[in-house]
C-alpha cells in the first residue's frame, strides 16, 4: 500500500524524533557493534529522513508541510544529486526536473535538531511527469536515512565508508551540491527492518575526491542489471496494458475519484487480489494512480478492504474505447498478432523476409483481410493514430484546394476507412474525395465516411495500387509506403506520378527517421516494420531519391504529431526516369 503524501511526511517526522544513531545504525547494518558501533556512532550523527514527493502544484507544498505538523522557514533549495540520478533513471534531460530540496526541522529525543530532507518535482497535470512519479512512489528509490559528519575530514570519510562496506552497505552513487557546498555518499543497506533500505553520508564542504572513489565503486553492474531488466520485461509492459484494455479496467474507472480494488473486481469480474497485483503495476507505468486506503468512496458504507484504491489517470484514459483519441485498438493488436510475430524478430534479421509471413503463411494485409476481426481491429489501430492527421486539413496544398473556384478532388490512395480523408473533407465542405482500397476496407471507409456526414461527396474504388484514379487535384498517400521496400514503393509512386495531371499535388505522411541518429519513434517503426510487413521507416533523403526515380520532386515537408511529417512533392519539370521506362499504365479510371 502506498502512503499519500502528508502521511509520509508524518511517518518521516515520527522517525526522526524517535531514533538515535547508535539504535539505528545496527539496524542497518547488523554486525556493526560494540565499540566499532560506538565509534561509527560519535563520528555520525543522525540528520535526517530523506523523501521524495510530487505535487501537482510546488505553491502547496507548505501547506502539505503544516497539515503534517512540519515547518519550513527556509527557502528551498535546488537539487543537483537527486534530479541527475533522477534523469538519469528515467532517461530525462535534467533541464525537465526542477527538483528543489526543503528542510523542516524536527527534533531528535534528545532535542538535537535534526529535518525531514524533503525533496519534490512538481508534476502538473498533462506534464508528461506523471510515469516518473508513479514509478518512484511505487518503489522510493529516493528515500533514505541520512547521518552528517561531525567532523568532515577526508580520512574520516573514506574510514566511514569502510566500515560501512565491510558491514555489507554498498555504494549507490552520491554527489557534491555546489548550492549548499556539501557532498553526499549513498549506500543501499543490507537489513530493511526499520523500514528503510539506503543510507547517505552527508559532508560539509566539497569531497569530489572521496566522492569519485566511491562512485567507482558502485557496482556499474548493478545499475546496468537493473536497466536490463527494465527493458528485458518491455513484453511484460505491454501484455499488462493489454489485459488492463481487455478487461475494460479503463472504462471501469474514473480519472478523478479512486475507486477500491473490491468494487473494481465486481465490476471487471476479476479477482480481488490478482487485480491489485496488476494494478501495482499499472500504477508504475503511470495508467493508473493509488490514493490513500480510504473506505471506497462508491460504497462509503463498507470498510477500507486495505488493498488500496485506484484512479485513472490522463495517460490510462487513453485506453478507454470511448475516449475520443483511443488508443485501446493499437494495445490490442500490439499484444496480439505483433507480439507474436515480434517472437520470430530473429527470422527477419536472418533472412530479410517479415516474421510475419514466416509465422502466418502469409502477407499481413492478406492474413488480416481474410478475418473481418483482424480487418476491423487493424483499420482501428491505423486510426487510433489520427491526432496525427489533425493538422492536415490546413496544409496549403489542402487549403488552396478547398479555395480553389472549381470544386476539387482529394485522391487518398490506400486511405484505410477514410479516417483521414474524413477529417479533411469534414473540413472542407467544397472539397471531393476518392479513396482507393482493398474491398474490405472500402466498406469501412464508406460506412465511416457516410456516418460523418461526407459520404455524398466521396467517390470509393476497390482496387490495387496499379488502379490509381487519374485527374485528382491532391493525392494522398498516408503510411504506405514505409509498409513496402524501395522497388515496391517506385511501383506504387510511378503509379501515382502517371494519374496525376500536372498541376497535382502529392502529399506523403511518413516518420522519418533522423539524420543524427537521435532517439525517435521512426527508429521503433522501422523495426516493427522489417518484422511485419518487410517495410521500413527512412529519412526524407531516401524519400526525395524514390520520388525522383518516378519523376516526382519532393518541395518541401513539414512535422506532424507523434513525430510524423508530411512531404508535400509534383511531377519533376523535367522526365524522371520511370516516365522513360514505358510501363504499362494502370487502370484508367478517371476521377469524375
Ligand atoms: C498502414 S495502412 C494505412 C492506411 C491509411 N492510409 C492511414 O494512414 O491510416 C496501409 C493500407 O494499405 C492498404 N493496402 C495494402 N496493400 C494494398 C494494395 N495492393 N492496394 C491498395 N491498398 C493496399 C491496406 O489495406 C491498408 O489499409
Amino acid at each position: 500500500m502506498l502512503l499519500d503524501d502528508a502521511a509520509r511526511l508524518r511517518a518521516a517526522a515520527a522517525f526522526v524524533r524517535e531514533y538515535e544513531s547508535a539504535t539505528l545504525l545496527p539496524l542497518l547494518l547488523p554486525g556493526l557493534h560494540g565499540p566499532e558501533l560506538a565509534s561509527v556512532a560519535a563520528y555520525c550523527r543522525f540528520a535526517h529522513v530523506g523523501i521524495l514527493l510530487f505535487p501537482r502544484d510546488p505553491r502547496d507544498l507548505r501547506d502539505l508541510l503544516a497539515a503534517s505538523g512540519l515547518v519550513a522557514d527556509t527557502p528551498s533549495l535546488p537539487s543537483v544529486v537527486v534530479r541527475e540520478r533522477l534523469a538519469r533513471r528515467h532517461r530525462r534531460d535534467v533541464a525537465e526536473l526542477d527538483v528543489q530540496i526543503l528542510r523542516p526541522r524536527v527534533h531528535g529525543p534528545a532535542g538535537e535538531p535534526r529535518a525531514v530532507e524533503v525533496f519534490t518535482l512538481a508534476v502538473p497535470e498533462g506534464s508528461g511527469l506523471e510515469p516518473i512519479a508513479a514509478h518512484e512512489r511505487a518503489l522510493g528509490h529516493e528515500t533514505h536515512l541520512a547521518f552528517a559528519l561531525e567532523r568532515p575530514d577526508p580520512l574520516v570519510l573514506r574510514g566511514l565508508c569502510a566500515v560501512l562496506t565491510r558491514h555489507g552497505a554498498r555504494p549507490d552513487g552520491g554527489g557534491y551540491n555546489p548550492h549548499e557546498n556539501g557532498t553526499v555518499l549513498y549506500f543501499t543497506t543490507p537489513d530493511t527492518t526499520c523500514g528503510y533500505r539506503r543510507l547517505e553520508l552527508y559532508a560539509p564542504g566539497d569531497h569530489r575526491e572521496v566522492l569519485a572513489a566511491h562512485t567507482s565503486e558502485c557496482p556499474g553492474t548493478n545499475r546496468h542489471s537493473e536497466t536490463l531488466l527494465h527493458l528485458l520485461t518491455g513484453a511484460w509492459t505491454t501484455q499488462a496494458l493489454a489485459s488492463f484494455a481487455r478487461l475494460r479496467l479503463p472504462e471501469a474507472m474514473d480519472t478523478t475519484v479512486a475507486t477500491g480494488i473490491r468494487e473494481l473486481a465486481r465490476r471487471t469480474a476479476t479477482r480481488p487480489d490478482s487485480l491489485a497485483t496488476l494494478l501495482r503495476y499499472l500504477t508504475m507505468l503511470g495508467v493508473v494512480a493509488e490514493e490513500s486506503d480510504a473506505a471506497d468512496p462508491n460504497e462509503p458504507d463498507e470498510p477500507s478492504d486495505g488493498q488500496g484504491a485506484f484512479r485513472l489517470t490522463s495517460l490510462g484514459r487513453l485506453l478507454r474505447a470511448d475516449c475520443p483519441d483511443t488508443m485501446r485498438p493499437l494495445a490490442l493488436m500490439y499484444a496480439g498478432p505483433f507480439y507474436r510475430s515480434f517472437a520470430a524478430l530473429d527470422h527477419s534479421v536472418r533472412t530479410g523476409q517479415p516474421a510475419f509471413d514466416h509465422l502466418f503463411g502469409e502477407n499481413h494485409f492478406d492474413h488480416f483481410a481474410r478475418d473481418p476481426e483482424l480487418a476491423d481491429l487493424f483499420d482501428r489501430s491505423m486510426a487510433a493514430s489520427s491526432r496525427m492527421f489533425r493538422p492536415l486539413p490546413a496544409h496549403p496544398v489542402i487549403t488552396a484546394a478547398a479555395q480553389a473556384a472549381t470544386p476539387r478532388t482529394v485522391v487518398d490512395v490506400a486511405g484505410g476507412n477514410g479516417e483521414l480523408l474524413g477529417h479533411i473533407l469534414t473540413a472542407h465542405p467544397s472539397l471531393r474525395g476518392t479513396l482507393l482500397e482493398r474491398p474490405h476496407a472500402v466498406e469501412a471507409a464508406r460506412r465511416s465516411l457516410g456516418s460523418l456526414g461526407c459520404g455524398a461527396r466521396c467517390d470509393y474504388r476497390s482496387g490495387d495500387f496499379a488502379d490509381v484514379p487519374h485527374g485528382g487535384d491532391v493525392y494522398i498517400l498516408s503510411r504506405i509506403l514505409h509498409d513496402w521496400d524501395d522497388d515496391r514503393c517506385r511501383e506504387i509512386l510511378r503509379h501515382c506520378a502517371r494519374a496525376m495531371p500536372a498541376h497535382a499535388d502529392l502529399l506523403i505522411v511518413e516518420r522519418l527517421l533522423p539524420a543524427d541518429g537521435s532517439p525517435s519513434l521512426a527508429t521503433a517503426w522501422d523495426l516493427h516494420m522489417m518484422c511485419n510487413v518487410g517495410g521500413r521507416e527512412r529519412r526524407a533523403e531516401h524519400y526525395a531519391r524514390l520520388l525522383a526515380d518516378a519523376g516526382l520532386e519532393l518541395l518541401d515537408r513539414s512535422p506532424l504529431p507523434l513525430e510524423a511529417h508530411v512531404l508535400h512533392a509534383r511531377k519533376a519539370a523535367q522526365p524522371g526516369p520511370a516516365d522513360d521506362q514505358g510501363h504499362a499504365r494502370g487502370s484508367d479510371a478517371g476521377v469524375s
